[in-house]
């Protein structure tokens, strides 16, 4: 009802809500330095993420985003130029997502950009899928892959190494066969859609987007809902380009799996008789979706699970994953 320009935003309950939505209130920070520089990211792509990133915590709850307010703490040194092109991409997913930014703050930085999302989205009263809902016989799932974003950032820091901080531009990414890896680290693509569609078909039990890595996810939902889940690497989505940029470099691809983050897909559970109805619902809208292993009673925990044959020599068939992935401290 009434936008940016003044002391707060009035936003009407949406026309389909009928008395029976509940609003969904999320928040979160994007760091230069610690979340992208200018050789990762361009403005556009840190602003598309900041919003992304929010968007993502809005689907891993099942619910639609609806409306941002935009917090920009800028250094000095950044020209309006800069912070314009940061709102291109800001506006570009919120397009993008049917997102609308509502507001927000503005300040100056002693040091670094600081770029707070604040988003506000709605869900069907009584049906936010929360992390703690997975029952153990549940499979796991992905409606998406992950690892790229960590792949792409691993050949970011690389690039730019060997060039000296310039940012990288897409072009060189093309050239190296990294594009699809650079593009998933800049330009994530919430499953807003592929939630949606889920929770309203199937009996989906646990969400949570994956931004701190496959493990650590795994383990917030084994942690609120009590049990393990049991992952099967032969089941985990490798694309094509991760593999072939881990051989080139000599690393073992489920390292960015498991641990490398900002993925910004879901991790979720669900009744177990849904699983291939949901396959085939999903392939039907064009959207990915894996089944990647099963709760188990017990733990809580993380297993990674390996075929006998794929097991290598002394390496175990089950074996405990650590609770690590992103830590802002360490
Ligand atoms: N400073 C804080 N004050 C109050 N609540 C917080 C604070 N930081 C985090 N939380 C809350 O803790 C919970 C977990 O936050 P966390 O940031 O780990 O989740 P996330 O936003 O899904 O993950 P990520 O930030 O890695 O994308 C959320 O409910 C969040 O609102
Ligand atoms: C330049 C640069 N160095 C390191 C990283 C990796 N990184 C930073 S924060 C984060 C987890 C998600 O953040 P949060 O937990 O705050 O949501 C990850 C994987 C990066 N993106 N850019
Ligand atoms: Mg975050
Ligand atoms: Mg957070
Ligand atoms: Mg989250």
């Amino acid at each position: 009802m009434l936008g940016i320009g003044d002391d707060a935003a009035v936003v009407e309950a949406p026309p389909d809500a009928g008395g029976a939505l509940q609003w969904l209130l999320a928040v979160d920070t994007m760091v230069e330095t610690v979340h992208f520089n200018d050789a990762t990211m361009s403005e556009a792509d840190v602003g598309w993420k900041a919003l992304a990133a929010n968007i993502s915590d809005i689907a891993a709850m099942g619910g639609v985003p609806r409306h941002a307010l935009v917090s920009v703490s800028a250094p000095r040194a950044w020209e309006p130029a800069r912070i314009g092109r940061l709102y291109d991409g800001l506006y570009a997913c919120a397009e993008h997502y049917g997102v609308a930014i509502v507001g927000g703050d503005t300040t100056s930085s002693p040091a670094q950009m600081v770029v707070a999302v604040t988003v506000v989205g709605t869900v069907e009263a009584g049906a936010a899928v929360s992390r703690a809902g997975a029952r153990p016989g549940d499979a796991v799932f992905l409606t998406g892959p992950v690892g790229m974003s960590g792949a792409g950032l691993h050949w970011l820091l690389a690039a730019s190494s060997a060039s000296g901080e310039q940012p990288v531009p897409h072009r060189e990414a093309q050239a190296a066969g990294t594009a699809a890896l650079v593009a998933a680290h800049r330009r994530p693509a919430p499953s807003v859609r592929a939630a949606r569609l889920l929770a309203a078909r199937y009996r989906v039990t646990s969400l949570n987007d994956v931004s701190d890595g496959l493990a650590s996810e795994a383990w917030e939902i084994a942690e609120a809902s009590g049990g393990t889940l049991a992952l099967q690497r032969g089941m985990l989505p490798v694309s094509g380009s991760m593999a072939a940029y881990g051989r080139r470099c000599g690393i073992d691809p489920l390292e960015w799996m498991l641990y490398g983050g900002e993925d910004y897909v879901l991790l979720g559970t669900m009744d177990p008789a849904d699983a291939a109805s949901a396959k085939e619902a999903m392939t039907a809208e064009g959207l990915p979706f894996y089944v990647i292993g099963t709760v188990e009673a017990g733990g809580p925990g993380v297993l990674l699970q390996r075929d006998p044959q794929e097991a290598k020599a002394g390496r175990p068939v089950r074996e405990p994953l650590e609770k690590r992935g992103y830590n802002h401290f360490k």
